[in-house]
């Protein structure tokens, strides 16, 4: 088959092959687990707990429609969120260790939770499109070493510490794996 001319030049192009369908499907859990930090910040200092399952129980609600909207496979969607809501508690709880630890550097101002969420809805509404978009990819026998191959990369480009590399790879567990 002819290959489109952007193809060849690289990424725009590339929105349809595997990697491209995994690559957002990693970008965008990295920037929702940059929300982690906000939500940590927000709740520090509080006596509140990091877990708030009624929230939990809202975005599951939310993307599992969502998901119905789009065509998509509300479980799987549900499930892949499953694991986005673990990796922020990762985030959330780590910094409350690491500013526990060493208090000068805890956060000195605290965001606007509701503000924060806010935000998480729009990358969740996001993340439930780069699923609805790539049943063929998350089903793919070679997607777990494309998406940790997108994982590195977005690693790299977003110069994540320890804890958020791990996290990351916590959020994305059930993208692959098909359904
Ligand atoms: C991010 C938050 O912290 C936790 C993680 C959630 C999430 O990832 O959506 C939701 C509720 C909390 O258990 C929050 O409270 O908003």
């Amino acid at each position: 088959a002819p290959v489109a001319p952007s193809a060849a030049v690289g990424a725009p192009a590339t929105v349809h092959s595997p990697y491209g369908q995994l690559r957002p499907l990693a970008a965008l859990s990295a920037e929702r687990l940059a929300t982690g930090d906000l939500v940590a910040a927000a709740k520090w200092g509080t006596g509140g707990p990091v877990d708030d399952p009624a929230r939990e129980r809202e975005v599951l609600r939310a993307v599992a429609d969502q998901a119905r909207e789009l065509g998509a496979d509300p479980a799987v969607t549900v499930r892949i969120f499953r694991d986005q809501i673990e990796a922020s508690k990762v985030v959330q709880r780590g910094l409350h260790r690491a500013w526990e630890a060493d208090p000068g550097r805890a956060p000195t101002e605290r965001p606007d939770l509701g503000e924060v969420r806010k935000e998480i809805n729009r990358i969740n509404g996001e993340l439930v499109r780069a699923i609805a978009g790539s049943p063929y990819a998350r089903s793919a026998p070679y997607c777990a070493p494309l998406l940790t191959a997108a994982a590195v990369r977005v690693r790299h480009e977003r110069q994540l510490d320890g804890l958020h590399t791990g996290a990351l790879a916590r959020s994305l567990r059930s993208v692959c794996g098909g359904g």
